[in-house]
């Protein structure tokens, strides 16, 4: 089909995007640092002649809009709009899997999902809107560009912005032998709440020593497991949010005091343990009120399409 009157032609079978969790931070890299997670949301999209559909199964069913605020159409709106119109319809499938508001970058799964789906429904769409491209979108629509930038590539990610104030992204290989035991919190928190408990200024030897810790963590998570627990410290974001969450914080206390690398998975609630795959198993089995405990792989594939025939 080709959209009349419009400047995008649009692919006819639909496609489906493959989007994994991400874990952001991970301790001392504020909006920087991100881990793809082996667990995924699938968004199955088709141009229509008209109207929108949308149907949500899975995690936050009961909560998402199913129109045009609904983060996922929101963020296909607006890399339409990049790619030189709206198509005449649309019908979009969420298959949900990553809960919202914990900490697991929901939000960047969506936003992510939504704009390479729009992409590769326009015809050239990938040669318009390149890799890097989308990742600048996704990280405008996302307000930071850690979380998406480990949903687009997999892997651990370093996300920064360039001399030039564009965003880009470094994928590094995690050491195949790190695991993450996320502790799933019951409460949610909206990611825009807990930023504004964040100070404008920090101090200065605060800053330097999360230099080191940052530093040293790229070298803990690619191949020095064994220096996670010093690298996995934090005085830039975790002390602010501890009030807010003090469940959360105590708990990575409690873990931390007994060898545990654990931090607040990106805005929290949730808490991520890093640990070995020996170890991994042992640490998920802790029972902790409040909190359920999942295993999970790391995701080393980021973002996947597939188009499908109708
Ligand atoms: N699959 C989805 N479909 C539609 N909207 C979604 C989807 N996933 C997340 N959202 C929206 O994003 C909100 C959650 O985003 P928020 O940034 O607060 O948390 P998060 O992304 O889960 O956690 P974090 O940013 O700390 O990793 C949800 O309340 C919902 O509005
Ligand atoms: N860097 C972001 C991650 C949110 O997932 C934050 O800490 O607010």
């Amino acid at each position: 089909m080709t959209g009349a009157g419009l400047a995008a032609p649009f692919r006819q079978g639909p496609v489906r995007v493959r989007v994994p969790a991400t874990s952001a931070n991970l301790g001392p890299g504020f909006d920087s640092f991100g881990l793809a997670l082996a667990l995924h949301n699938e968004v199955t999209v088709r141009v229509t002649d008209h109207g929108l559909h949308v149907e949500v199964t899975g995690e936050g069913s009961a909560e998402v809009p199913r129109d045009e605020r609904n983060l996922v159409i929101r963020s296909m709106r607006a890399a339409f709009e990049r790619l030189g119109g709206q198509p005449p319809g649309l019908e979009v499938r969420c298959t949900n899997r990553i809960p919202h508001g914990r900490g697991l970058g929901s939000s960047a799964a969506a936003i992510v999902a939504g704009v390479v789906a729009a992409r590769e429904l326009v015809i050239g769409g990938t040669g318009e809107l390149p890799d890097d491209a989308v990742l600048e979108l996704a990280a405008r629509l996302e307000g930071h560009p850690d979380n998406v930038a480990a949903c687009l590539l997999g892997g651990l990610t370093v996300a920064w912005r360039d001399t030039f104030g564009g965003v880009r992204a470094l994928r590094l290989e995690a050491d195949p032998r790190i695991r993450a035991v996320l502790f799933l919190s019951e409460q949610t928190a909206a990611t825009a709440d807990t930023r504004r408990t964040l100070p404008e200024q920090v101090p200065h030897q605060a800053a330097a020593r999360n230099v080191a810790y940052g530093a040293l963590l790229i070298a803990a998570l690619t191949r020095r497991p064994d220096l996670l627990l010093d690298a996995t410290r934090d005085e830039l974001h975790q002390p602010y949010r501890a009030a807010v969450m003090p469940a959360s914080a105590a708990l990575i206390d409690r873990l931390r005091s007994g060898g545990i690398a654990a931090v607040l998975s990106g805005a929290g609630p949730t808490v991520l343990a890093l640990a070995d795959a020996a170890e991994a198993p042992r640490v998920a089995a802790l029972e902790v009120p409040g909190f359920r405990p999942m295993l999970l792989a790391v995701d080393t594939r980021g973002t996947g399409v597939e188009l499908l025939v109708e």
